[in-house]
């Protein structure tokens, strides 16, 4: 959800005139904030590219900004399903991954993430599965 948030754009309309740093975003224009962006800057994340678990241990979770990992977005139109989607996830794809091995068949230079209203790869998901050993 970092390298590929499922929701890579989320869009809103400015309401009043904003000052975001040296920028001022007037009353009316849609600003897009784009997580996929985000979870890719080198100002958050070493290595951004990589995947790499330590991205999210504690003592790196507690020094970063908690809006450079914003998969369900925030504030207060956030995800309602966060939590249950966070369980789901560890419980289905945690039980999922102990039996199988997932490779990529593509990689994702050669298969690129369109940002549509989800982040859907151009050529679809060739993947091989193979069953792990017992
Ligand atoms: C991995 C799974 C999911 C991801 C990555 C995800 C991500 C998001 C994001 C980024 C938004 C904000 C969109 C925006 O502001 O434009 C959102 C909103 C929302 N999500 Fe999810 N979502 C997930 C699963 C779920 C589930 C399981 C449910 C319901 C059971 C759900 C219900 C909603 C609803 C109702 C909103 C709109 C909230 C509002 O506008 O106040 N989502 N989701």
């Amino acid at each position: 959800m970092r390298m590929f948030p499922t929701v890579p754009l989320i869009a809103r309309v400015i309401e009043e005139d904003t000052v975001v740093g040296d920028y001022i975003l007037p009353k009316g224009v849609t600003a897009l904030v784009a997580p996929f962006a985000v979870h890719r800057d080198r100002r958050f994340f070493d290595n951004p590219d990589n995947f790499d678990p330590e991205h999210f241990s504690s003592e790196n979770v507690n020094k970063r900004n908690p809006y450079a990992y914003i998969p369900f977005s925030a504030g207060p139109r956030n995800c309602i399903g966060q939590k249950f989607a966070t369980m789901e996830q560890k419980l289905i794809l945690g039980r999922f991954f102990r039996r199988y091995k997932v490779t990529a068949a593509l990689h994702e230079l050669e298969n690129r993430g369109l940002p549509e209203l989800i982040l859907k790869p151009a050529k679809g998901f060739p993947v091989r599965i193979e069953r792990r050993p017992e």
